[in-house]
């Protein structure tokens, strides 16, 4: 395993933490504190009477430095030893988990151990001091931070692991990569990317609403966040939306250097992302998706808009965000109904580009409609992998992009033509049956029984009303995809080898419309 490191003031539980969360993760422990007595030959009180603090800290330095390049594990530092610099600078690139404790507590649970020379005279002032003095340094080497007052070595333990199991797809955008972090309880590391904001703008919906307060409540003390609440859904997506959140940013007096947050599902974060890319000419937006399908296709790679009387995303902008925050805790209030409308978006990227993807939700659909279970963490990292391997080189739609729209071309017809009353996920699932029809009728791949199979498995419609052909084909029409009156579809030659074509005929279009609705 890789080292984990754990820091934080007397009292915190670095030893009890770091040992129970040693013992979870099947990994040795060291105490630097131990390794430092040992050097000496004798307890630290004594180092400090006999020979001073300053010797200690030089005996401390040197103990860590050993430590952070022989360990391999879970390694709990002194209160003290972040007072380093060359100690701080070594953290920098190690996990460092980072355990805070209330004062009171931290004077309870201290009082007992004379083992702490600092804190032998007048212990609740000492501590105070203490803990002023190395919160800004704790905070500089934190991974991320824990608050352990009133609360049990089991529970924290549990939290410190799933905070540990967190996975992190950087999209090598070439203006600015960024990192799509996936786990549980990711939301809580929004402080890291406010960078110099002192207004943030949290945009969500109703069924977000309490979220969003978490969210406005990690930002700390000289940041101000306004939580705005929109529509839910497609009703969210609209110009007049778009336009009420930038009301509300001028009155905040909202400049270059403040973030917009996007809390919610897809309709959310392409608003939320829309809003960021237009105001001052570009502002900075995180996304904290909601929703399955924002998580691994709406949130990340820029693509933001809105819909328009001419079609859907018609109107929009290429605005990557700084960071995504994927917490998978978020997906479990979920309706299963979306959570499959989410995998289809998921099962795309299996067609288009990761099979396995197809094989493990062919292998218990119902495990992949269970957010609790592992299979949705993987499910949800693999798809996000082929997304950032897509969108890192090709942002703004250039050509590979395209294979991304696998589906899409009916999908959007669809949508439209029921007033975006329909799940977008249910319209893509239909979408890849239509162009799993084409595939066959031009003589590329016959994946059309494996595609009807997996998503009826997930419970997604594969077929659609007919007679509406000529209202279908009007809409393609004008698909954004289209290079003139060329019109322009993402197909497969083989499984996960896409081909974006410009051949499909009148006839061809027809016959696989034919197919999906007999
Ligand atoms: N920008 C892109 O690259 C991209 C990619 C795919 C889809 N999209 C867009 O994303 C939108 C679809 O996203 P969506 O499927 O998330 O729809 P959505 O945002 O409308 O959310 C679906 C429903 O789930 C609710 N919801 C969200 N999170 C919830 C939670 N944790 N618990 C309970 N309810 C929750 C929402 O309030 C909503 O009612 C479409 O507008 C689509 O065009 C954009
Ligand atoms: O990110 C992309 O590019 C995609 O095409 C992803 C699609 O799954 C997504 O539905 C997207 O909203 C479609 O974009 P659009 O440009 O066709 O509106």
């Amino acid at each position: 395993m890789a080292l984990v490191v754990i820091v934080g003031p007397p009292g915190s539980g670095k030893t009890t933490v770091g040992r129970a969360l040693a013992a979870a993760l099947d990994a040795p422990f060291r105490d630097a504190d131990a390794d430092i007595a040992d050097a000496a030959g004798k307890p630290i009180p004594d180092i400090f009477v006999d020979e001073g603090e300053d010797h200690f800290r030089a005996l401390e330095r040197e103990a860590v430095r050993r430590a952070l390049a022989e360990h391999d594990g879970v390694l709990a530092l002194g209160g003290g030893a972040v007072l380093a610099e060359s100690t701080r600078k070594l953290l920098a690139d190690a996990t460092v988990v980072h355990l805070k404790v209330d004062l009171g507590e931290a004077v309870k649970r201290t009082e007992i151990d004379k083992g702490r020379p600092l804190l032998q005279v007048n212990p609740r002032a000492t501590l105070r001091r203490l803990m002023d003095e190395r919160l800004p340094l704790y905070r500089e080497v934190e991974t991320f931070a824990i608050d352990t007052t009133g609360r049990d070595v089991d529970d924290l333990t549990a939290e410190i692991t799933a905070k540990l199991a967190v996975r992190t797809v950087t999209v090598n955008d070439a203006e600015q990569p960024y990192p799509v972090l996936i786990g549980r309880g990711t939301t809580d590391r929004l402080p890291e990317f406010l960078g110099k904001a002192s207004r943030v703008a949290v945009l969500h919906t109703a069924s977000t609403a309490p979220l969003a307060e978490r969210v406005g409540a990690l930002c700390p003390d000289g940041v101000e966040a306004t939580l705005m609440e929109l529509p839910d859904a497609e009703d969210g997506k609209t110009v007049a939306v778009a336009e009420q959140v930038w009301e509300a940013l001028g009155a905040e007096g909202f400049t270059r250097t403040d973030l917009v947050v996007g809390v919610g599902g897809g309709a959310v974060t392409d608003l939320a992302g829309f809003v960021a890319a237009c105001w001052l000419r570009g502002v900075a937006v995180v996304h904290v998706p909601t929703s399955l399908l924002g998580a691994v296709d709406a949130a990340v790679g820029g693509k933001t808009g809105v819909n328009t009387a001419a079609g859907k995303n018609l109107v929009g902008a290429f605005h990557p965000p700084r960071a995504v925050l994927v917490d998978l805790d978020h997906f479990t209030t979920l309706p299963r109904r979306d959570l499959a409308a989410g995998l289809a978006e998921v099962v795309k990227a299996g067609f288009i580009s990761d099979p396995v993807i197809l094989d493990l939700v062919e292998a218990d659909p119902e495990a992949a409609l269970d957010a609790a279970n592992p299979v949705v963490a993987e499910l949800v990292e693999r798809a996000i992998a082929v997304k950032a391997e897509v969108v890192g080189p090709d942002l703004k739609e250039g050509g590979l992009r395209a294979i991304l729209n696998y589906g899409h071309t009916f999908a959007h017809a669809i949508e439209k033509l029921e007033h975006y009353r329909w799940r977008h996920g249910d319209a893509v699932a239909v979408g890849m049956v239509y162009a799993a029809h084409l595939n066959a009728i031009t003589g590329r791949v016959d994946l059309v029984e494996r595609t009807k199979s997996v998503l009826a498995s997930l419970g997604l419609p594969t077929t659609y009303e007919a007679g509406r052909w000529d209202d279908i084909l009007k809409v393609m029409k004008i698909d954004k995809k289209n290079v003139g009156a060329t019109q322009r579809f993402v197909l497969l030659d083989a499984l996960a080898e896409p081909v974006v074509v410009d051949d499909v005929t009148a006839d061809q279009q027809r016959e696989a419309y034919e197919r999906l609705t007999a």
